[in-house]
């Protein structure tokens, strides 16, 4: 498995970090099976698998269950958890206390958090010194969404393009491995990686020192809205649809099920281990 130092050699290199949300098992498989070198289970979930309009309805409970269960499906990968909405700005002990959670019982191996308020740069010095890696999250920040009006491009002014920079000069020194940056103008990706020793991953960022999608965007599997930066690789949704018709048509023209999925009184050998 790949670690931390190892994100940071490959930005070094020059070599691309590829990351890939994933929310069970079999997905977190698919992402292994394809050497992504870092699995996210993001909060997307709340909207891409439960259907919420944002990700502020999901809990730390929701995170724990998907990070349980993309763990068992990819022993070999790094994998981030998100910690959800307001899991870490009541105090560092709070923080502490959920990021431990996420890690120890979750699986994660490492968290991501969202801005950089003075308590998150407290809490990432505090959890990476007890072990636990942080990743940063700047530019659109979807738990801030009803705060920032919407899912916008984020650092476009002049004022918020230096802010930005700030920002992720202080959760570099604070000792986040990775900064994740979302919907910022390339630009500003490119100013941002070069000033950074740590990797710059982006997504609806341009080009950085790595790339994250969404799973469901990148298989053609997400209902309802997809990101206009989102690249759709495959048409999985059709092919879901293909398969679950075709067998409704079976079951209805009574072709299913036949004799091979079929038991009878007395066992008989079958080739098949259906
Ligand atoms: N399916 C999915 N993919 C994602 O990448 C994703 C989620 N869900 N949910 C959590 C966040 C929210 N994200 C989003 C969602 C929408 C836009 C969006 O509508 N952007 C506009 C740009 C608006 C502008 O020009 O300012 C777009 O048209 O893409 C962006 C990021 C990214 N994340
Ligand atoms: C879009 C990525 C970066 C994320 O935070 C998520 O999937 O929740
Ligand atoms: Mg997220």
């Amino acid at each position: 498995m790949k670690q931390t130092v190892d994100f940071l050699k490959m930005k070094r290199n020059q070599e691309m970090i590829t990351m890939v949300t994933a929310y069970d098992a079999p997905t977190a498989k698919i992402v292994e099976d394809a050497a992504i070198d870092l699995i996210l289970v993001g909060d997307s979930l709340g909207m891409v698998v439960h259907g919420h309009q944002g990700t502020q309805p999901v809990t730390l409970d929701d995170m724990l269950l998907h990070t349980k269960a993309v763990a068992r499906g990819a022993k070999q990968t790094f994998i981030v958890g998100d910690l959800p909405f307001m899991t870490y700005h009541r105090s560092i002990e709070d923080t502490v206390t959920n990021a431990t959670t996420l890690v120890q019982t979750g699986g994660a191996h490492a968290v991501k958090l969202e801005g950089c308020t003075g308590l998150i740069l407290d809490s990432i010095e505090r959890l990476t010194s007890g072990g636990i890696a942080v990743m940063g999250h700047l530019g659109l920040t979807p738990q801030s969404s009803t705060v920032l009006g919407g899912f916008k491009v984020q650092g476009r002014g002049e004022q918020e393009r230096t802010k930005l920079i700030e920002d992720a000069k202080r959760i570099e020194a604070s000792g986040a491995f990775a900064l994740v940056v979302e919907c910022i103008p390339e630009s500003l990706t490119k100013e941002l990686k070069d000033i950074l020793a740590i990797p710059v991953i982006g997504i609806g960022a341009g080009k950085a020192d790595g790339q994250v999608l969404v799973f469901h965007d990148l298989v053609g599997l997400t209902t309802g809205y997809i990101p206009k930066f989102a690249k759709t690789y495959a048409n999985v949704h059709d092919v879901m649809l293909q398969a679950v018709e075709q067998y409704r048509d079976d079951v209805k023209r009574e072709l299913f099920p036949d004799e091979r999925y079929t038991f009878k009184d007395v066992k008989k050998e079958r080739s098949t281990s259906v």
